[in-house]
């Protein structure tokens, strides 16, 4: 998909370049518009300009040089140059979970606009794709409106973003829908021109109001949530019963009003945004008096820190019921596969519980090591997975990476000090493994007799 730039096209700019906004910036360029996008990190806007990309996201590099090629896309730390150049200004800074409470630090987008404001002097719009409670873009738009040399002449919209870590790329030229929360025909206008390719090949839009895509964005992650928690929650009572959860799930599938995919049984969710954001919409809702409606999130959460703690366990049971000395290789350390990404870890929880527990943990993961070095210090970790493996007592596969599936259960027996797995993705063939004279162990099936 390409468009012929036109005269009338709006100039964007993007600020912040992380996951989201560096994965926006270059995807608005290779579709042919004339793209500047901002960083504060000085370190990540010289990389950007270079031609790398610092955090790993598959085909995200060779799209990058085709936009620098295109001299569409540029990179600057300026916010005045951003306002100098931008019709239209996107904000894709990060709303992590605030330390000391459930809520969204809004910090991050506070700043942009108020950084932002004191340099728009002509008309523009400033459109939001950060994930926000739900009444932030109305409490913005009045601060940036007062705040701003042209006053009324710039707008606020929200455009929430749903792109997948791992699959930014197919998700920013092929969303399966856009959603422009806007106050004015003119916003709505404007929004369309700089989706034009988008709109041309079908993607569908919802045009609302800014409460109501605010509130899309969370209610699409908290069913996401909901979906896997509920899985998870078939796979404890499957663990008590006897019965396979895998199967349960496969089963569940085929009727297409529930559908397979969110249904994957195992560690739970991690990343930046689900648990964060489930946490962010209970925080709010009580804000709001209307906790009550989504305090079954409190429910998917703890569901979700449960099977941590419950492959902890299987891990200690496979160790012999102790784990104070016992060497344990951990697979996976992102907290999906595809991505470096280690914020919120379910992989990376259980290998620090672990470790807390006094067992010696070796970590290895194809991408994310670094982050997770950074992170988790007191983890020590393998540039193989055979190398992790060398002299275990206990293999815990928690990120569920093609090569680890692939691996081959009589190569690793020969290098491990015993054969026992915990498979918490259930992603190995259990009959396999058996065969190769390892005790396996999955959640959400009992032990085999
Ligand atoms: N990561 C995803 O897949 C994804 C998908 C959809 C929505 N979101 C949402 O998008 C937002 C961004 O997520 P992310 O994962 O890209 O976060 P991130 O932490 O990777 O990126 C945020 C970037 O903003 C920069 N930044 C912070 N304050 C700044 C400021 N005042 N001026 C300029 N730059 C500043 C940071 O340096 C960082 O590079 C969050 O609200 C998230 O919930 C993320
Ligand atoms: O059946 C499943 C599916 C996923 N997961 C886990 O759920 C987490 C989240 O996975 P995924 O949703 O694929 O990753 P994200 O990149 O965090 O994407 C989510 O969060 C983004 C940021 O808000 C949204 O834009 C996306 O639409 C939404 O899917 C990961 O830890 C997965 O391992 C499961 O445990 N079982």
């Amino acid at each position: 998909m390409s468009v012929t730039p036109t005269i009338d096209q709006p100039r964007l700019t993007v600020i912040g370049t992380g996951y989201l906004g560096a994965t926006h910036a270059i995807c608005m360029a290779v579709l042919g518009y004339e793209v500047l996008a901002l960083d504060r990190d000085h370190a990540k806007i010289e990389a950007l300009a270079a031609g790398v990309v610092p955090f790993h996201e598959p085909g995200l590099p060779e799209m990058l040089r085709k936009a620098l090629d295109s001299g569409r896309l540029r990179f600057t730390t300026d916010v005045a140059e951003v306002a100098a150049f931008g019709d239209v200004h996107f904000v894709c800074t990060g709303t992590p979970q605030l330390p000391d409470s459930l809520g969204a630090d809004l910090s991050q987008v506070e700043e942009v606009l108020r950084s932002l404001a004191p340099y728009l002097f002509r008309p523009c719009l400033v459109v939001g794709k950060s994930t926000v409670p739900v009444g932030t873009a109305a409490r913005l738009h009045g601060i940036l409106q007062a705040a701003a040399p042209c006053g009324s002449d710039v707008e606020l919209a929200w455009n929430p973003e749903f792109l997948r870590e791992g699959h930014a790329i197919e998700d920013t030229l092929h969303p399966s829908r856009l959603v422009f929360g806007v106050v004015s025909e003119r916003a709505r206008r404007l929004l369309e021109d700089t989706f034009r390719p988008l709109l041309d090949a079908g993607v569908p839009t919802v045009v609302t109001d800014l409460a109501t895509a605010e509130l899309v964005k969370v209610a699409a992650n908290s069913f996401l949530a909901t979906k896997i928690s509920f899985i998870n929650a078939m796979a404890e009572v499957c663990e008590t019963t006897g019965a396979d959860v895998s199967d349960l799930a496969s089963a569940l599938a085929y009727d297409d009003r529930i559908g397979g995919r969110f249904l994957k049984p195992g560690l739970g969710f991690g990343g930046g945004c689900l648990p964060k954001d489930i946490r962010a919409f209970i925080h709010r809702a009580e804000e709001l008096g209307t906790g009550q409606s989504v305090s079954f999130l409190r429910e998917v959460d703890a569901i979700n820190q449960r099977r941590r703690r419950r492959t902890v366990d299987l891990v200690r049971e496979q160790a012999g019921g102790d784990l104070r000395g016992v060497r344990v290789c951990v697979l996976g350390a992102a907290f999906k596969p595809h991505s470096d990404d280690t914020r919120d870890a379910p992989a990376l929880d259980v290998a620090a519980q672990l470790h807390a527990a006094g067992a010696h943990v070796v970590v290895f993961d194809p991408q994310a090591i670094e982050n997770a070095r950074r992170s988790h210090p007191q983890l020590e970790f393998a540039g193989t997975a055979l190398e992790a493996a060398e002299g275990a007592q206990v293999v815990a596969l928690l990120t569920e990476w093609d090569q680890f599936r692939g691996i081959d259960p009589r190569v690793l027996g020969r290098v491990v000090g015993a054969r026992a797995v915990v498979d918490a993705r259930n992603v190995l063939d259990a009959g396999t493994w058996r065969d190769a004279g390892w005790r396996y162990r999955a959640l959400g099936r009992a032990a085999a007799a």
